[in-house]
């Protein structure tokens, strides 16, 4: 019977008291009305299970599901299940299967999915899938959502016949181009593959420009192909380009080619041609200045990040026991290059402990290297959310927004002019250094960003007022905030980041807000969040604040300072505090009758 399968289905569960309510004494199903917790019902037949968010754990026994005859939907999303991919064509009937958020490992046979005539939606992101992307799911006809990031899929993107509504392969090993059929996505579905190419991306490399290990290089396949004669050529045109350049500057500056009128121009010209090949450090102090352009290219790169704001790679120097990051900016042409060069002095003359400083840049017409330190730990997102996942305590969370908090406001203060003085604030650009002193990245970019393609980079170009109303404000930095707030508390990652349109459905903020509503505030918190014993109050009003931020009616979200005191009172919340403070008000509720729900963080 269908109880019966479902209750095997429990047993096989590491913990199967999750689902206390399961039991043979009571069916599953009344007409539509389920008895069971997770069990969806439709006229007496289970048409789903809805079990997410349940702590399950385990190496779970799926495959006995394929035995419930109506069974369409199955969702096993945020949970603890691991082990590989069971065989999915014995569920072979599902429309919607969901396991993202879990630790399912391993490679997924070419073939798992080929027949499911009816799968529609199928969403595996955040799990270790490793291998190559099934090509059984090119040939499913009804296929309209697939989401697979975060995972460590390798090789190349299949060639998908259907035309997805929703994909996402960002965050895995991927490489290669991208199939036409999917060039009409944002680029941010791809981000966080190091060798993928074409569009949306950059196009992909030609051998004749990429050399290998080298921050104008990609170890993409076309390396592959790179010959001796290849590498022999390209040292020519170097060699050539070296001899050619100065003597070209030689010859415009030479006397018998001027006349006295046009000496001081032409002499200014010279000289930023030869500036042409140098680095601009921001610093003055020379230790910071110890290399230049030449030992950049010539250094061995590892890409980082490719996505189409910039191309990110890490550069390792040895000779100067130096590493640092390169990112390489093609969108970056809105201004000229006086006021880049004033702008980027600009910058580098702001210091605070929470950000990371601009070390030196170079200009090109068509292309801009900006240079910083290389941060070992790397950043927010790829602690909450990659495959070395550590477990961050509530402590060491506070520490973090209240860092970023800070940085935050002193970009604001220092910054007036611009709207956005951050504008691009999201867990990718707070990197953390040894003491988890959080550093603020890739800010005030906003001005020189092509005005034409800002909105598909900048996080803040995917707030509410920009998608309605085509605005952005000083108040678009504290939405940032906010929704980096509800990603540090939920270890959610935001959808905010993919969408270059803002979504009420799919904000973050939406999922918070409801789920605080439903009185299910016990179930927002990250359930990896350590040392949350007696820190309820601090909890809620962070999530509270982090809510407030993400307010689409810009009359109602606080300022920033409204914002950055509240975090900097956090610390002093504990389970002894009454409800006292304003940023408590609306958790009240929450708070008295979830009771000791949060005990289960
Ligand atoms: N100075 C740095 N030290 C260490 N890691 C860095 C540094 N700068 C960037 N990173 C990391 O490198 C990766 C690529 O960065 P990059 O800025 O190219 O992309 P992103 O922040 O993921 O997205 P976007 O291109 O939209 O800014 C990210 O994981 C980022 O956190």
């Amino acid at each position: 019977t269908d109880s019966e399968i479902l209750l095997e289905f429990r047993e096989s569960l590491a913990n199967h008291s999750a689902l206390s309510n399961w039991n043979a004494s009571t069916s599953p199903c009344d007409g539509d009305k389920s008895n069971w917790m997770g069990v969806i019902c439709v006229e007496g037949e289970i048409w789903g299970l809805q079990l997410e968010y349940m702590g399950l754990q385990g190496d779970v026994n799926v495959e006995i599901l394929g035995a419930l005859p109506r069974l369409r939907t199955l969702s096993l999303m945020n949970n603890n299940l691991q082990g590989s991919m069971f065989n999915v064509r014995k569920l072979g009937a599902l429309k919607a299967l969901y396991l993202s958020d879990n630790r399912f490992t391993g490679d997924i046979p070419d073939d798992a999915f080929k027949g499911m005539g009816s799968l529609k939606k199928l969403l595996l992101a955040n799990n270790g899938f490793t291998g190559k992307i099934p090509s059984s799911l090119t040939m499913l006809p009804k296929l309209l959502m697939l989401r697979l990031e975060g995972n460590q899929f390798s090789g190349p993107i299949p060639d998908f016949k259907q035309t997805l509504k929703v994909a996402s392969f960002a965050n895995n090993r991927l490489e290669g181009p991208i199939p036409a059929s999917l060039s009409h996505m944002g680029a941010t579905m791809f981000s966080g593959n190091k060798n993928l190419c074409g569009k949306p991306l950059q196009a992909c490399p030609t051998p004749m420009r990429m050399p290998k290990n080298h921050i104008f290089a990609s170890s993409t396949p076309v390396d592959k192909i790179s010959t001796p004669e290849i590498l022999a050529l390209i040292l020519i045109c170097v060699v050539l380009l070296l001899i050619i350049i100065p003597a070209l500057v030689l010859l415009c500056l030479s006397p018998r080619n001027q006349n006295p009128q046009t000496s001081d121009s032409n002499e200014k010209k010279a000289v930023k041609s030869l500036e042409h090949g140098k680095l601009k450090f921001l610093k003055d102090d020379d230790e910071s200045q110890r290399f230049d352009l030449q030992d950049l290219l010539r250094a061995s790169a590892e890409v980082l990040g490719s996505g189409s704001f910039a191309a990110s790679y890490k550069v390792v120097m040895v000779m100067y026991d130096e590493t640092v990051v390169v990112k390489r900016h093609k969108q970056m042409n809105n201004e000229g290059k006086e006021d880049f060069d004033e702008h980027m002095r600009r910058l580098g003359r702001l210091s605070h402990q929470n950000l990371l400083p601009l070390k030196a840049y170079h200009y090109m017409r068509d292309e801009k290297l900006l240079v910083s330190k290389y941060i070992e730990n790397g950043s927010l997102a790829t602690l909450l959310h990659g495959k070395d996942q550590a477990s961050l305590d509530w402590e060491s969370r506070v520490k973090i927004i209240k860092g970023v908090a800070r940085g935050l406001s002193y970009l604001h203060k220092e910054l007036p002019t611009l709207i956005l003085p951050h504008g691009n604030l999201k867990s990718s650009n707070v990197l953390l250094d040894d003491t988890f002193n959080p550093l603020l990245c890739d800010y005030g970019l906003t001005p020189m960003i092509n005005q034409e393609q800002v909105h598909l980079f900048m996080t803040a170009y995917k707030s509410p007022e920009y998608a309605l109303k085509g605005r952005i404000s000083k108040k678009t930095d504290v939405w940032c905030l906010g929704i980096l707030i509800l990603e540090l508390m939920t270890g959610k990652f935001p959808e905010n980041y993919l969408n270059p349109n803002y979504d009420t459905q799919t904000s973050l903020a939406t999922w918070v807000t409801e789920m605080v509503k439903d009185k299910k505030s016990n179930q927002v918190f990250d359930k990896q969040m350590l040392g949350t014993k007696d820190k309820r109050i601090g909890m809620m009003n962070l999530l509270k604040i982090g809510l407030n931020c993400c307010e689409e009616d810009l009359s109602v979200r606080p300022e920033l300072k409204q914002v950055v005191q509240q975090i900097e009172q956090l610390d002093d919340e504990d389970e002894d505090q009454q409800f006292s403070s304003p940023i408590c008000e609306v958790n009240k509720e929450v708070l008295t009758t979830s009771g000791s729900g949060l005990n289960m963080v």
